[in-house]
């Protein structure tokens, strides 16, 4: 179990993350933020690559500056930038991280050539890194944090440069090794922890702003989001008036959904919430997908 407690950071000066507390146990965790919200900062916190200004980490009990190598042992992760040797094939690059993490012989073999058929990339697996894809790329990066099957596994920006369908089979795959293990997405993309995650957090400028299970989360913004069908000449006027969040084409008229806890004219009605409409509200801006 890893636990994050009054945890504050500042960098060079600026405080960026403010009075953080988290739990996170077996399960997927999605954390959602918008772009400078301080996603990486924590993670980079959580991975013991920054020191902490004030507060604690703890893993299972015990601060993971004083675990060390016993921290990183179970430990996996992605970085928003991932660093790798352009001459090295896949394989050979894997092979190198897998003996950098104490893993070795047959077992190394046998978990490199899983991941790397999970990861769909056995067929070029003795390609050069520099012929690769940014997608493949980041699949290896995935695999790479998945080398020693770490029990907490930590990906910053995982989807970055994958395709819709590349999406869905990394979704599954988090899914379900978060059955027996702690995942911790970064993302501002909902569509990449929906679904998967048991808990959601909500960072905003540096604070938590929400967090726990999705449900529940969508219970706070229940009866503020409609839908309805009004005329093209009036959008700007809804657009000023509310936070729109899609925009359907109907030819004269429009359909659009908006948030809002004021009372709204006759043409709208209450529609169920999504974790697309809770980015919205939170944030004041829509997810890149939606
Ligand atoms: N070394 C640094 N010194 C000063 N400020 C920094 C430094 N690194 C990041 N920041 C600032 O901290 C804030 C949070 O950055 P961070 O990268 O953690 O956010 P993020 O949520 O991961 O954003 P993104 O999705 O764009 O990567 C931003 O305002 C950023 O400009």
């Amino acid at each position: 179990m890893l636990e994050v407690r009054n945890l504050f950071k500042a960098l060079n000066g600026n405080e960026i993350l403010k009075n953080i507390n988290l739990r996170f146990e077996t399960g997927v965790y999605g954390l959602l933020g918008a772009n400078g919200a301080g996603k990486t900062t924590l993670i980079k916190c959580l991975c013991n690559l920054y020191e902490i200004d004030s507060g604690s980490i703890l893993y299972n009990g015990i601060q993971i500056n004083h675990l060390k190598n016993n921290y990183f042992n179970s430990l996996g992760y992605l970085p928003q930038n991932f660093g790798y040797y352009q001459d090295f094939t896949a394989y050979d690059f894997l092979s190198y991280i897998g003996v950098l993490k104490g893993l070795e012989g047959k077992k190394l073999e046998h978990r490199i050539e899983y991941l790397l058929k999970e990861l769909g990339l056995y067929e070029k697996k003795n390609i050069r890194l520099k012929l690769y894809s940014g997608g493949m790329l980041r699949r290896v990066g995935i695999a790479q944090a998945l080398l020693n099957e770490p029990e907490i596994l930590i990906l910053d920006e995982p989807t970055a440069g994958l395709d819709p369908k590349e999406r869905i089979h990394l979704k599954n795959l988090l899914n379900q090794y978060g059955e027996k293990h702690t995942v911790i997405i970064s993302t501002h993309i909902v569509s990449d922890v929906e679904d998967i995650s048991q808990a959601i957090i909500l960072l905003k400028k540096g604070e938590i702003c929400e967090q726990g299970d999705l449900d529940v989360l969508l219970k706070k913004i229940e009866g503020f989001v409609y839908e309805g069908t009004v005329p093209k000449t009036q959008l700007d006027y809804f657009m000023n008036k509310y936070r729109v969040r899609n925009v359907y084409d109907l030819g004269n008229t429009i359909r659009i959904r908006i948030i809002t806890e004021d009372n709204v004219e006759k043409c709208f009605a209450p529609i169920e919430a999504t974790l697309n409409d809770l980015y919205l509200y939170y944030f004041d801006e829509v997810s890149e997908d939606d």
